[in-house]
């Protein structure tokens, strides 16, 4: 596989009237790698995407992809890229197959290969036997899908994809991280952005984590993982005073949880035997549940602490992703 990287983003940088929605971000993704662009609502992910289509201009930095670059290649920069920002849109009142026909049509494509790629893509993303149903049928996974599948159309070697699991519910979430594995398995290299680390941390090789149009992190998900603080659980108890107490005699950093119980936070063996401890005190347990992974717990604390304090103790932002 090539040197040259799919995404080479330096210093981007995008405002809209007084606020800067993309602050000076640089972002590298080599051929064959995942990439995931994390970051709560407002981040800028989307202004970033956007830019990297071709969509909106940015006011400084430079970006290319494969090589090429905007204002040097056009429209040529956007060879083998494909994919979708926001929700994928389609005719309602056709099928998934016939939508995806059209499309391939305004790509010049048409014939028995045509129809060939249609039906590779709809098999590629498991919509083979429902393709002949309208789209307005079809479950948002369905059409999630099927965006998938239109990108797919162009044969692309790097996809990029915005929220794809947004809206999805968790059997939705299940089979687009596993659509997303599987193409990425096939040598695509994949950037796609999200506000959740659970399904980042599943897919990725690199993250970038925004916050507030910056970076807050850029590195491997291997990295972070070692950074990351110890898990926190939910308790519910019969006396929450008391038990706190037996956390405490216990080093164990206990908190009253927002929503209600006890919010501890604690190494799986730590929980282990501080309830262990509580059943020996006589305090009843209502509930145990875990409420935060590891990598969720500095998600948030990355992106939510105030706009003005300085971020996470964490390694500088690293600015190459790995290559697999
Ligand atoms: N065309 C625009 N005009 C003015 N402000 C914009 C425009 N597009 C985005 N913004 C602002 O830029 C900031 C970043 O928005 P963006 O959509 O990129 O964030 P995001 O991380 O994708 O969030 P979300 O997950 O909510 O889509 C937000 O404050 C948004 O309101």
């Amino acid at each position: 596989m090539s040197d040259v990287l799919a995404v080479n983003a330096v210093d981007l940088t995008k405002t809209f009237g007084p606020l800067t929605a993309v602050d000076h971000i640089s972002l590298q993704v080599a051929q064959g790698e995942v990439y995931g662009v994390l970051g709560p609502n407002g981040a800028g992910k989307t202004t970033l995407l956007r830019m990297l289509f071709g969509l909106i201009r940015p006011d400084g930095g430079t970006l290319e992809l494969f090589g090429r670059s905007w204002p040097r290649d056009g429209v040529r920069a956007l060879d083998g890229v494909a994919g979708f920002i926001e929700s994928p849109k389609f005719y309602p009142g056709l099928s998934g197959r016939r939508n995806l026909q059209l499309l391939a049509g305004l790509d010049g494509l048409d014939g028995p290969g045509a129809a060939a790629r249609v039906d590779d893509v709809l098999d590629a993303v498991d919509l083979l036997g429902r393709d002949r149903d309208k789209v307005r049928g079809y479950s948002f996974g369905m059409r999630q899908r099927l965006g998938v599948a239109a990108a797919l159309l162009r044969a692309p070697r790097l996809l990029v994809l915005d929220e794809p699991a947004n809206g999805l519910d968790p059997a939705g979430i299940r089979d687009m991280r596993a659509l997303v594995k599987r193409l990425a398995g096939s040598g695509l290299t994949v950037l796609l952005s999200s506000h959740d680390m659970a399904e980042v941390e599943q897919i990725c090789d690199d993250v970038t984590i925004m916050r507030t149009g910056q970076v807050v992190y850029h590195g491997s998900i291997a990295t972070l993982r070692e950074q990351a603080p110890a898990q926190a659980h939910r308790l519910a108890t019969t006396d929450d005073e008391r038990s706190t107490a037996v956390a405490h005699r216990m080093g164990l950093d206990v908190t009253g949880a927002a929503d209600g119980g006890l919010a501890v936070r604690g190494s799986q063996a730590q929980v282990d035997a501080l309830i262990a401890a509580l059943v020996t005190a006589g305090i009843g347990l209502r509930g145990l549940a875990l409420s935060e992974t590891p990598l969720e717990a500095l998600f948030f604390m990355l992106t939510e602490s105030a706009p003005d304090a300085p971020t996470a103790d964490l390694e500088p932002a690293a600015t190459t992703g790995a290559r697999r």
